[in-house]
């Protein structure tokens, strides 16, 4: 069944003021061919009943005749905002923006953080919107996870499958995501529920095993051959398997792009409101898959940017790839046992 504009408002609200939006503050909502009528009507209403100054800002879509997907995180480097230096005054100008159309993986995004504007993403559908409203518990969760991980040196990860990969750490920054913007200068996404890093440059290398059930992004596609991926010196170097490998390298091929191959970032899942199965009961095209980044317990690598923690690699070929029922080991010690979130109850509450 849809949500009701009264469930998206009250959802809204609730992410407003955890994203403390104050009375006379001006909130920009940006928004595109691809934003929901629901998500965009529901904003626009709680921020004005907070108080907020209300724009909207709509701008034509880029890359469709690129992309071999209408999937907004697919084919990333240029937005809607590139070059367009009115766009970006009136966004630096705002204290929230209000992401309806993805900005993610831009230069722009973090030219706009940078002025001191919050940004907060937020394109699934109003249903996973509503069923994945973001609470301090998820933020002191994460934020303790974090800390574990920006403290590493070294990320293993092994499975049942024959998943064996180190990550050498320390280069980046670990980044949190819990889907709403309380400080200035933040970035996140609604909804959300993990974190993540880079590994150093050059600083990964094993063998990646994707088991039956695992999941490619933006294919939004379980896989159901396993397919094994020889990471080495920070490149995945060979791509194995059977269809499911052939329709990725096909893909990946697509954008005759050699940083395509290169490992972005590594992480895991932290929320439980998300779940795995939940790819299977959307159309292809109505979501972009974030139960899957965030159900608790996946390991989440991807390939490709690495703008996003500081790097220079602004590839358009952008894969996520969230897995199931691996070990994730930070200095050896474990934080992911078999698909299972090791956090204690007082780590989930660390900064309530
Ligand atoms: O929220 C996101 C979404 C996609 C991604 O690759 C990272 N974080």
């Amino acid at each position: 069944m849809p949500v009701s504009d009264h469930e998206l408002i009250e959802a809204w609200k609730e992410v407003l003021t955890l994203s403390k939006l104050e009375q006379g503050q001006t909130v920009t909502v940006l928004t595109s061919m691809s934003t929901h009528p629901q998500t965009l009507s529901t904003a626009i209403l709680a921020a004005r009943a907070m108080g907020a100054v209300v724009n909207r800002l709509d701008l034509p879509p880029v890359n469709g005749e690129k992309s071999l997907s209408r999937d907004s995180l697919a084919y990333l480097g240029t937005t809607p905002l590139t070059g367009n230096r009115a766009a970006i005054a009136a966004l630096k100008e705002s204290d929230l923006v209000l992401d309806l159309m993805t900005l993610l993986f831009s230069p722009e995004q973090h030219e706009i953080l940078k002025s001191g504007t919050r940004i907060l993403l937020a394109v699934e559908p109003p249903e996973v919107l509503a069923r994945m409203v973001p609470s301090k518990a998820d933020q002191s969760r994460v934020k303790a996870a974090a800390e574990k991980l920006g403290a590493a040196r070294e990320m293993h990860v092994t499975s049942e499958a024959g998943t064996d990969v180190r990550f050498r750490l320390g280069q980046y920054p670990a980044i949190s995501e819990y889907g709403f913007v309380d400080e200035p200068g933040r970035w996140d996404h609604w909804p959300s529920g993990f974190v993540l890093t880079w590994a150093n440059e050059g600083g990964s290398s094993g063998t990646i095993v994707l088991d039956r059930g695992d999941i490619l992004l933006p294919m939004k596609s379980y896989v159901q051959d396993r397919i094994t991926f020889t990471i080495a010196d920070g490149y995945v170097r060979e791509i194995a398997g059977g269809l499911d490998a052939d329709i990725l390298r096909d893909y990946m091929a697509s954008y005759n792009d050699p940083e395509a191959y290169a490992m972005s970032h590594i992480g895991w899942g932290l929320q439980p409101r998300a779940r795995w199965s939940t790819l299977g009961m959307y159309d292809r095209e109505a979501t972009i898959g974030m139960d899957a980044r965030a159900f608790e317990g996946n390991f989440l690598f991807s390939f490709g940017p690495n703008n996003e923690a500081g790097g220079s690699r602004t590839t358009a070929c952008h894969i996520d790839i969230p897995m199931r029922n691996c070990t994730v080991a930070l200095d050896g010690s474990e934080v992911v046992r078999r698909g299972q979130v090791l956090d204690t109850a007082r780590e989930r509450n660390a900064h309530a």
